[in-house]
Order: C-alpha cells, then sequence, then structure tokens
C-alpha cells in the first residue's frame, strides 16, 4: 500500500470536527477518485496525507511506515506530490520557469538538468509557451497547469490533486485527462467533475459527515 489513512479524526482549531473516522487505502496503479460535498474534508485529507496538518486521532502510514513527526513527512512530500486547490498557494517564483524548475533543483538536479525537465514537462502539458511569463499574471486555469507541472517535475511516485480541471477549458481539459491516465503513478484527485472523474477514476470514495464511504 502507498497510502493507507487509518480513522482519521481532525477538526480545524475552534472548529465542528471535520474528519470522524476517515479510512482510505492507495495501491500502486490506482486512481482514486475522492468526492463529497463543498466543505466536507476532501482538501483536510489530502493535506493530512502530506503532515501539512495532523490528525487528532488515527493513523497516517505512507510509504510501509506510519508517519508521526515532522521529519517522517519530509520523505512523503518529496514521494507524494501535492497540487493544491488554489494555485496562489503554491506558485512563489517570478516566472513560470522558475517556479517549475524549482522542485527538481531543490532535490539535487543541475541546473542543466532543472531546465531539461521544465522544458520537457511544459511541452507534456502544451504550456511551452508560458515558460517566460509573470507566474502571477497567468489566467486561472494557466496556473493550475503550472502547478501541475512544478509536480510532475519532482517526479513523484504518488499524485495528490485538489480538484486539478478547475478553470480549465475543454481542450486543456482533454489534454489533462489524456496526460494523467496516462502516467504510471498512483493517484488521490478530488473532482467534483463527473465526466472527468468516469474517465480517470479507477474506484470513487465519497467523504460524508466525516468518512469515507465506497
Ligand atoms: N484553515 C482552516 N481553518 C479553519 N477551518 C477550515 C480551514 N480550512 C478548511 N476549513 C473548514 O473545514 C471544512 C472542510 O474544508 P475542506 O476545504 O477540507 O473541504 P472540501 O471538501 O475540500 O470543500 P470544497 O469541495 O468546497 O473544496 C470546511 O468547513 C472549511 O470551512
Amino acid at each position: 500500500m502507498l497510502i493507507d489513512l487509518r480513522d482519521l479524526h481532525f477538526a480545524y482549531p475552534g472548529g465542528a470536527p471535520v474528519l470522524r473516522g476517515a479510512s482510505l487505502t492507495l495501491a500502486a496503479g490506482e486512481r482514486l477518485a475522492v468526492t463529497g460535498p463543498n466543505g466536507s474534508g476532501k482538501s483536510t485529507l489530502l493535506q493530512l496525507a502530506v503532515g501539512l496538518i495532523r490528525p487528532s486521532a488515527g493513523k497516517v502510514v505512507a510509504f510501509g511506515q506510519e508517519r508521526r513527526r515532522e521529519e517522517e513527512f519530509h520523505e512523503v512530500r518529496r514521494r507524494a506530490g501535492l497540487v493544491f486547490q488554489d494555485p496562489d498557494d503554491q506558485l512563489f517564483c517570478p516566472t513560470v520557469a522558475e517556479d517549475v524548475a524549482f522542485g527538481p533543483l531543490n532535490l539535487g538536479r543541475s541546473r542543466a538538468e532543472a531546465r531539461a525537465v521544465v522544458e520537457e514537462v511544459l511541452a507534456r502539458l502544451g504550456i511551452a509557451h508560458l515558460r517566460d511569463r509573470v507566474t502571477h499574471r497567468l489566467s486561472g486555469g494557466e496556473k493550475r497547469l503550472v502547478t501541475l507541472a512544478a509536480v510532475l517535475a519532482m517526479e513523484p511516485e504518488v499524485l495528490l490533486l485538489d480538484e486539478p480541471t478547475t478553470g480549465l477549458d475543454q481542450a486543456n481539459e482533454e489534454r489533462l485527462t489524456a496526460l494523467l491516465a496516462g502516467l504510471p503513478q498512483a493517484m488521490v484527485f478530488v473532482s467534483h467533475d463527473r465526466s472527468f472523474r468516469g474517465r480517470l477514476a479507477t474506484r470513487e470514495l465519497r467523504l460524508q459527515e466525516g468518512r469515507l464511504l465506497s
């Protein structure tokens, strides 16, 4: 099992419980869709999986080990790439090329290697033309594709995607669906888009009243 979330409980400070015994497993080769009403805790679940927040009860097991401390989650975040729901939470460099190169450079790749990865990933996503653009001036859909490029550039073993098609036009949604369907990585993706889920998911879970139901 790549990711194994066991009986997670979670509430934001001062808030009502969001998760009340949520469990999920992700095996190699799976593309698991998570659905559920607005505010049901789907983004919260992805953030728990990579340790950006910690459960009040339950276990996060990732890549064969239980993860509790911050250092234990560093490895999880290297191996499982999270694409945030809001691209502005993810992009922080002046230009697209710098944002996409940041991960590979941080993982110890040389400048030349990082540049090659940037070119390759941008081409795969059909956004080579955005390479030298100023990130914060991109459109919503363009930003989303750049966040995906930034995560794919790190070649994670698992992808965690929070509403990856929001803001994409039909052509880009088609391209993204084909790209994701062709990737070898297991993924968990949150999506309200039924047709996208239908085309990509190998399994679907619904988050309701704090628990995941199949
Ligand atoms: N940082 C935070 N502090 C306090 N409450 C939060 C925070 N983030 C989310 N919440 C609340 O926790 C609940 C779950 O939020 P979450 O974003 O996980 O839902 P979601 O299922 O992803 O929703 P959507 O489909 O609208 O994206 C919501 O009620 C939300 O308002």
